[in-house]
């Protein structure tokens, strides 16, 4: 990657933007030169800054622009074929871990200067294209992981380490850095071992973003003991990590391989140093926390050490409980606390200790906990201030914000585990996703539902209640929800051709590191499946609780031992089990923070960051699928929300969509056919009734020709006019789009078997288009056009079937969920223009319940998704919200 930066730096070019750079590499040999082109067209900031300085010469001048491009094309096409020789390599390493070769040492004077030399080309390539320059990292294959424990492993030295490749099992290296460290998106490390034999260690999964040059040399100084547990001497070691030149050396896939030593630990007991030892790694305090290491007391309270190490003050202790705070790592805060209280070097009930401990309850939801260290921090403060007014002293500012806070999340807590969360509570999460916020303040609430064997398709959830349309079923916060930030990370599986971004990569790493700090999230994340290729965790066969244990306890603090997360499976947990917004719902706005499950196809594509999926929520992981959902889901922020679409049954089986069940059935299954199963819903089975030749023409029609259609009918509708200014020709061309669509529709409908009933998707965009062009001059056709799509999509008409309910629909429909709002909107308005108030508030009243079960939050958040249409509506109702609202 680095040599594709250096190359069109070099030439003076502008460099790709990492969607860029994933286009690249999925790209054929004709994107590829558009690539090249407008690369060609953009120069590099460096070239801007010798522009201001007036430098002639740039660098289509000195070329030409035919050239330059051609330059760039080159560029990018021996990037290309620079990952092919990556894959190639990679195979063949795969392929040899059976038949391991004997390997040379290296000498130590190699070894030094090829790590200086990594080392420089790195800092170079850092001065050239700054820290944040997208950084390429490659995977696939099998992932090692050490679950052994260290105090059952011989030690190996590095002259034992004779074939690669190879995983030495029940071994551990220790080695001693001596040399900087080489960061990218994980780092390369070089140690000596006792005998002084050196070896190159290349770690992934450091942190979530790479750390800068400082930053790794601060964790990982000159002098660090490291015990690498059953290490993999690969050909390739820094593939995943830093992949600068392939060589051989210890490639560590999952960052709980490594341990770091203090001189006293008994991994290093009987061991003599060829070459002496320095006085040990001189690190500043808050640096020895950034990673995956306890800090001393916690290391203390769970090794049963003799003496607590030393600190200099209670102060110094608090200071670094916040940095672990703010390191994300409440875990470890809490163990080192523990210990700090039971080497009695913190006063237990001491006022700032008492406000940690909130904290750090508060981040592990257990808010009750909270809320009790808040009231004891605020009544020791209160005697404090007390004793000051008494001495004069001007007594500490009181901040209560935080009690309060955990007050009312303890109350929502208790009463949501009985009550579904209000309407209102809906709307407050709605608007803060809308205001940017992403890690909500919200609660579980698991509705009646309970983990049950579902056969042929592993755990499911089941109803333990009948459910009305709307109900809530699940509202869940994501486990360390990630998304995209400014540095940028591709990831191209070798094995299957993958490429994943930076919120994929980064929640990846975040989730390991999750589950080191700590520990109780092990049964909700690792007892997930990964996929069929991966054989399930120890954690998948284990009951799963629907009320997961979330906060820390004295107990688990003494007991914490670091778990082994292999990191292959935590990929393929998001892989398999993630959710994340869609691209943004068919909605007329598109400022609302809503995505949901169920989107258009024919909406405009995000960037790919937003588009990929990368939030585990637990328990709604455990979900099946169908393509014909029982329930909505939507996404505020990382919180998601699933509701009944229709009246359900105690012990039906919750369904929902991993994928939209408005597009085709081959496309359906293509895109399922990753997690190896037949989906078998309702929707396949109608569709497995067609014959081959129908679905396939049914899918030639709406892929190959209905786009240009549906395009024109987008553009004749952009250019109406006022009603008032509309002549004969504009009229004309809405007859004609809505004939061509009407033509789309019969045939369309030919390739559905007849016996189907109304349930035909492929139909809705076609009715629903042709609705909009029939309403500029005969509405009661376009009425009738919008109940079709309804129909299309599963809804039923009340009037047909129960003419006394109070809902102008008995039923709601499955699919296209955003754009069977509009179209009862549509209705809604359709018939207040043909003068028939009671129908139009009938309809308005149905697509504000139906929105309410869909999505809820009330009319303010229909308002906010629907804007100018439902403005249009309660006008034409007489502004008459609230009689539309009961
Ligand atoms: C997100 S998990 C759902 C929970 C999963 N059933 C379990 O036991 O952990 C996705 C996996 O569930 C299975 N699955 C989901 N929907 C299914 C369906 N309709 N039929 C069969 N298997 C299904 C597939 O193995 C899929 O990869």
């Amino acid at each position: 990657m680095d040599d594709l930066l250096k190359g069109l730096l070099n030439l003076g070019v502008g460099l790709p933007s990492t969607d860029q750079v994933v286009e690249l590499l999925e790209s054929d040999v004709k994107s590829t030169q558009s690539l090249a082109q407008l690369l060609a067209l953009t120069t590099s900031s460096a070239e801007k800054d010798d522009n201001n300085h007036n430098n002639p010469s740039s660098a289509v001048d000195l070329m030409g622009a035919e050239l330059l491009t051609d330059a760039v094309n080159a560029i990018l096409a021996n990037f290309k074929s620079s990952i092919d020789g990556a894959k190639a390599a990679f195979q063949r390493e795969e392929a040899q871990l059976d038949k391991p070769t004997k390997v040379k040492a290296i000498p130590r004077k190699a070894q030094l200067s090829k790590h200086e030399a990594a080392l420089v080309r790195m800092r170079n390539m850092s001065a050239l294209a700054g820290h944040d320059r997208t950084r390429l990292v490659f995977d696939g294959g099998k992932s090692h992981c050490s679950s052994g424990r260290l105090a059952r492993m011989r030690r190996i030295g590095v002259a034992e380490m004779t074939l690669v490749p190879k995983v030495y099992r029940d071994a551990y290296l220790v080695v001693r850095l001596i040399a900087e460290p080489i960061s990218y998106q994980g780092v390369q490390l070089l140690g000596e071992d006792p005998k002084g034999d050196l070896i190159s260690i290349a770690i992934s999964h450091v942190s979530c973003t790479p750390l800068t040059s400082h930053e790794a040399s601060c964790n990982f100084p000159t002098g660090t003991l490291l015990a690498v547990k059953e290490p993999f001497l690969s050909l390739d070691h820094t593939v995943r990590a830093v992949p600068s030149k392939p060589g051989i050396g210890v490639r560590v896939d999952s960052p709980t391989d490594i341990i770091f030593l203090s001189g006293e630990d008994e991994a290093l007991r009987d061991v003599q140093w060829a070459t002496p030892l320095n006085s040990g790694p001189a690190v500043a305090l808050d640096h020895r926390i950034t990673w995956l290491r306890d800090p001393p007391l916690a290391a203390w309270l769970a090794n049963g050490a003799p003496s607590p190490a030393p600190y200099s003050s209670s102060q110094e202790i608090l200071h670094l409980l916040e940095r672990l705070l703010v390191f994300s790592r409440p875990g470890a805060a809490w163990r080192e606390l523990c210990g700090a209280r039971k080497a009695g070097l913190v006063d237990d009930r001491a006022k700032d200790a008492m406000e940690i401990e909130g904290r750090i309850r508060y981040l592990c939801e257990d808010f009750l906990g909270a809320a009790d260290a808040f009231s004891e921090s605020r009544r020791v403060r209160g005697a404090l201030s007390s004793q000051s007014a008494l001495s004069g002293h001007s007594p500490p500012a009181v901040d209560d914000a935080s009690l309060e806070k955990s007050r009312s999340q303890a109350a929502r807590q208790a009463s949501l585990q009985k009550d579904p969360p209000s309407s209102s509570e809906i709307s407050s999460l709605y608007f803060a996703a809308s205001s940017g916020a992403r890690k909500l303040d919200a609660r579980t609430y698991i509705g009646p539902v309970e983990v049950r064997d579902i056969p042929g398709a592993g755990r499911g959830l089941i109803l333990t209640e009948d459910v009305e349309p709307g109900r809530i079923i699940l509202l869940c916060r994501a486990v360390e929800p990630q998304y995209s930030s400014a540095t940028q990370c591709v990831r191209v599986n070798l094995e299957m051709g993958l490429v994943s971004t930076t919120s994929q990569i980064r929640a990846q790493t975040a989730l390991i590191h999750a589950l080191v700090d700590r520990p109780e999230l092990q049964l909700p994340v690792l007892g997930l499946t990964a996929g069929p290729s991966l054989p399930y965790s120890e954690w998948v066969r284990l009951p799963y609780p629907l009320h997961l244990p979330r906060a820390p306890s004295v107990e688990h603090a003494e007991s914490y031992e670091r778990p082994p997360v292999d990191a292959a499976y935590i990929d393929g947990v998001l892989r398999f089990n993630a959710f994340g917004p869609s691209p943004p719902s068919a909605c007329t706005r598109s400022s609302g923070s809503l995505s949901s499950t169920s989107t258009s196809s024919s909406q405009p594509r995000r960037p790919l960051e937003d588009g990929r999926r990368t939030m585990p929520h637990p328990l709604p992981a455990l979900l099946n699928h169908s393509c014909y959902p029982n329930v909505s889901t939507t996404f505020h922020g990382d919180v998601l929300l699933s509701r009944a679409l229709r009246r359900l049954k105690a012990g039906t089986e919750v369904l929902h969509q991993y994928v939209q069940g408005e597009q085709a059935h081959a496309v359906r299954k293509a895109q399922l056919s990753k997690h190896d199963f037949q989906c078998a819903c309702y929707l396949c089975n109608l569709d497995m009734s067609d014959t081959p030749e129908n679905r396939s023409e049914r899918a030639r029609i709406v892929a190959g020709e209905l786009p240009a259609v549906l395009e024109r009918s987008r553009v004749v509708l952009k250019m109406r006019q006022e009603p008032s200014k509309s002549d004969d020709r504009e009229i004309e061309a809405h007859q004609d789009v809505a004939e061509a669509l009407e033509g789309f529709a019969k045939r369309i409908d030919e390739t559905y078997a007849e016996h189907r009933g109304d349930v035909r998707p492929d139909l809705f965009d076609v009715f629903h288009s042709r609705a909009a062009h029939l309403a500029i001059y005969d509405q009661s056709a376009a009425i009738q056009c919008e109940l079709s799509a309804l129909r299309s999509v599963g809804a039923i008409v009340a009037v047909e079937t129960r003419p006394d309910s109070q809902h102008a629909l008995s039923q709601l429909p499955a699919l296209h969920l955003d754009g069977a709002l509009t179209a009862m909107l549509h209705i809604s308005r359709l018939f207040a223009q043909l003068t028939q108030p009671t129908q139009s508030k009938s309809w308005a009243r149905t697509a504000a319940w139906a929105h309410e079960c869909i999505v809820g939050g009330g009319l303010c958040v229909l308002q906010d998704r629907f804007g100018s249409l439902w403005n249009d509506v309660i006008r034409l109702c007489d502004g008459d919200e609230e009689a539309i609202s009961t």
